[in-house]
């Protein structure tokens, strides 16, 4: 049993009570004793709160069932009735406008990736705050966007084949960001800094310049022999690096190293859906490591390809700059670019409750704990307790994910204002990113926006919750169409489009980021360059990616397409709620064929097995698990809702039996061992189905789907991965 100390009505366990009265309160400014007066006066008055909004979920939840219990049409005026009728679907208020203040230039006026990492991974998260800047030669020859083809496999060794296709691409974007008056990167055999001026020389012995020459910023290094070439454009930075003793910028005709670019401008620390943190021991992991990055201490010693190195928050980015460096980039006669990604905390939803603090005696609500000790937190950065600087405007960013509709937003805005006391921090000083990631939050957009306006610096997408929620919310009224036909249907495009219509419409273009969702398939990078360029000709300002790598590459459609220009030019009064509102069901069950139907339980059976079993017997919460095709995924908490809540569907109008996925979970189980069997910390499941926790964990969610709280992964994950804990421990 682990040991609690006792402050009035709330008790915290002993190591996260050690860790905030050790580590997080010292150099805050915050009393110790008024900060846990203050803690006991947050939950007292916001778990009722709570309550009662989870409450209201299920109520909802329980009229949408019995509307479709009872045959009732699924779409048409009557369905939109219901809906308003139960207070699913509010009035939306007019004219909202967003004003909200001291945001950082990298959520408001820029436009860039965003990437996502699990905060409990401490070699991740140092990499993923270090991906403001990624090489695009690195990049390039590492992926599939460079083909194999003509003998340009990636082998063991270089391969100068693969680098000369890598070169000759990179060349392509310089011409494409930074095109010369004449002739093409390509062309260049030397980039020189003369009387001021950039110079360039081509092949046929010309010299030329920008057509624009406003977009070169400054150098480092010797002025005669830079090492390095500084340029801007679409509000993005990149270098051209030179240095003729690298192997790279020897064989170069311009000496040329590298294109470095300025990619993931943003990274959402996560402690949500790509973390598995389920007791005090979990969370104080997930909280010191905010802290250190918050206070900037926070490094790791690694080994990486055979070498030992110690990975740490990297330092800002300095240069000399040219008479065109945006003058409020200079500092002390330098041009200084900040060497990291903005960061944003993710906190988890109103759902979950957690043993790391109790209220008369009862685990209190996570999100509230998370967002008054990730504040808190917080303020280091704040009171300037690091070296490096987060919020230059004096910000916290949290993102809130899976609030169900206004009154949701409205409860996490009143919880904001009453943290900003304990902490004493002015008010708004908390912003709230919106995942707009549950139907009922999607179809009253404009009212979740309402009632955090001086706070919100996003809404987000997040496609993959929303499709678990829109299969969950309808689970009765008839069996939905194939996990990949979903992203197909009308009703994801019309919430992807208003989305982006609603944030226009609520001033958020220059305040704030219009976001969109995550690129699933981290190896595919050919695939992601294809696609997500829909992203910023959408009007989002920033899009979610798995790696640093796809950040790099993901940067360069922001060179692409300048978002801003297209928020003008697109339609903000679009609504598409009826399409919003149009379940996408499975058109004609006749036309699935024993074969297929086995194929999609098969898939989703592996891809719940792959992802389970890791999260419940190894404690990790994001992984990349192979599809049927042998694909990897990103498999998170929400990629999980979609397949089990896909599965129970299906089972419960009849499309496939009980023993049919027993059948499946059984073979798969074999299968997922197999693919796991490299990991020397991996524990099967095959020896023992009926005593494997991860096996029953997987099997519960999918049998037991129906019945989650609007199909929520958390509460059965939690339970078997704190059984799976005590069993390694002995207990
Ligand atoms: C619906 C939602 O909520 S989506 C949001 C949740 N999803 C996420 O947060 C995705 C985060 N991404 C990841 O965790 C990983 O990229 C995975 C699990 C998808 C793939 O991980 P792996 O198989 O280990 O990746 P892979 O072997 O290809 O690469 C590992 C390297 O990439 C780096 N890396 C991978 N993902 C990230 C990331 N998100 N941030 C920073 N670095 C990363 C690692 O640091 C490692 O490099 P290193 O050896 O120098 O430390
Ligand atoms: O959080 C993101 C999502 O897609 O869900
Ligand atoms: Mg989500």
């Amino acid at each position: 049993m682990q040991g609690y100390i006792t402050k009035g009505r709330l008790q915290v366990a002993e190591q996260l009570d050690n860790f905030i009265n050790e580590q997080a309160l010292p150099g805050t400014g915050v009393d110790q004793e008024a900060f846990w007066q203050g803690a006991e006066a947050l939950f007292e008055k916001f778990i009722p709160q709570n309550r009662a909004l989870l409450e209201k979920r299920e109520q909802l939840q329980r009229a949408i069932d019995d509307y479709h219990k009872a045959g009732n049409p699924v779409g048409g005026s009557e369905y939109t009735d219901f809906l308003k009728n139960i207070g699913y679907l509010v009035e939306q208020p007019a004219n909202v406008t967003a004003d909200t203040q001291n945001v950082d230039a990298e959520i408001a006026t820029m436009a860039g990736p965003q990437l996502v990492v699990p905060i409990n991974n401490a070699r991740y998260a140092l990499n993923a705050v270090n991906a403001r800047w990624g090489s695009l030669y690195d990049a390039l020859y590492g992926t599939d966007v460079i083909s194999d083809e003509g003998g340009a496999e990636a082998g063991k060794s270089y391969n100068p084949v693969r680098g000369a296709k890598v070169v000759a691409k990179a060349k392509t974007y310089l011409d494409n960001m930074i095109p010369l008056a004449k002739g093409s990167h390509a062309d260049v055999t030397q980039y020189k800094i003369d009387t001021g001026k950039l110079a360039i020389t081509l092949t046929d012995g010309d010299e030329t310049t920008l057509a624009n020459t406003e977009q070169w910023q400054g150098h480092q290094g010797d002025i005669s022999a830079p090492s390095s070439l500084l340029f801007a454009h679409n509000g993005l930075h990149f270098e051209i690096q030179i240095d003729p003793t690298h192997p790279i910028g020897e064989s170069d005709p311009a000496n040329v190293k590298d294109v470095l670019v300025e990619a993931a401008l943003t990274t959402i620390m996560d402690c949500e859906d790509s973390v598995a943190a389920v007791d005090a021991e979990d969370k104080t992991l997930v909280y010191s490591n905010w802290l250190g990055l918050m206070k900037g201490t926070l490094s790791i010693e690694m080994t990486k390809g055979g070498k030992q190195l110690v990975r740490a928050m990297h330092d800002d980015r300095r240069y000399q700059p040219s008479k065109h460096a945006a003058k409020n980039q200079l500092k002390d006669g330098e041009l200084v670019l900040s060497g990291r990604s903005l960061m944003f905390v993710r906190n988890v939803g109103h759902l979950m409750t957690n043993d790391a603090m109790l209220f008369d005696g009862e685990e209190v609500p996570e999100g509230i704990m998370d967002g008054l000790i990730t504040s808190l937190i917080a303020k280091h950065d704040l009171l300037g307790n690091s070296k490096f600087k987060n919020s230059r405007e004096g910000s916290i960013y949290i993102v809130k994910p899976k609030m169900h509709g206004p009154e949701e937003v409205a409860f996490s805005n009143a919880l904001f204002g009453a943290i900003e006391p304990i902490i004493d921090v002015p008010t708004n000083t908390l912003k709230m990113g919106i995942m707009d990631e549950e139907r009922r939050t999607s179809v009253n957009l404009q009212a979740c926006i309402a009632e955090a306006t001086s706070r919100v610096v996003f809404i987000n997408t997040g496609f993959l919750d929303r499709t678990g929620d829109e299969i969950h919310t309808s689970m009765l009224a008839a069996p939905f169409a194939e996990k990949a036909a979903l992203k197909a249907m009308p009703w994801i495009k019309a919430y992807e489009t208003a989305n982006v219509a609603v944030g226009l419409r609520c001033g958020l273009s220059g305040k704030a980021q219009i976001g969109k969702g995550m690129w699933p398939i981290p190896d595919e990078m050919q695939n992601m360059m294809d696609a997500k360029i829909g992203h910023p000709k959408a009007g989002a300002n920033t899009a979610w990616v798995p790696s640093p790598t796809a950040a790099t590459l993901h940067a360069l459609h922001y060179h692409d397409v300048n978002v801003f220009d297209v928020q003008k030019s697109l339609d903000a009064s679009f609504d598409g709620l009826s399409d919003i509102l149009t379940i996408p069901l499975l058109e004609d069950a006749s036309t699935l064929t024993r074969e297929s139907i086995k194929r999609e339980i098969d898939n989703n059976v592996q891809g719940i097995l792959g992802y389970v079993v890791r999260w419940v017997h190894q404690g990790v919460g994001c992984s990349k698990v192979p599809d049927i095709n042998n694909v990897g995924l990103m498999e998170d908490r929400a990629t999980l809702r979609i397949s089990s809540q896909h599965i129970a569907n299906w089972l419960e109008h009849g499309i496939v039996s009980v023993d049919q996925v027993k059948e499946s979970l059984a073979r798969m189980a074999v299968l997922v061992d197999e693919q796991n069997a490299g990991d020397p910390e991996y524990i099967p499941m095959t020896p023992d189905l009926d005593s494997s926790i991860g096996f029953l964990a997987a099997s519960d969610l999918i049998f037991k789907g129906k019945e989650q709280p609007s199909g929520y992964t958390e509460p059965l994950l939690h339970a078997r991965r704190r059984e799976m804990k005590a069993k390694l421990a002995g207990n």
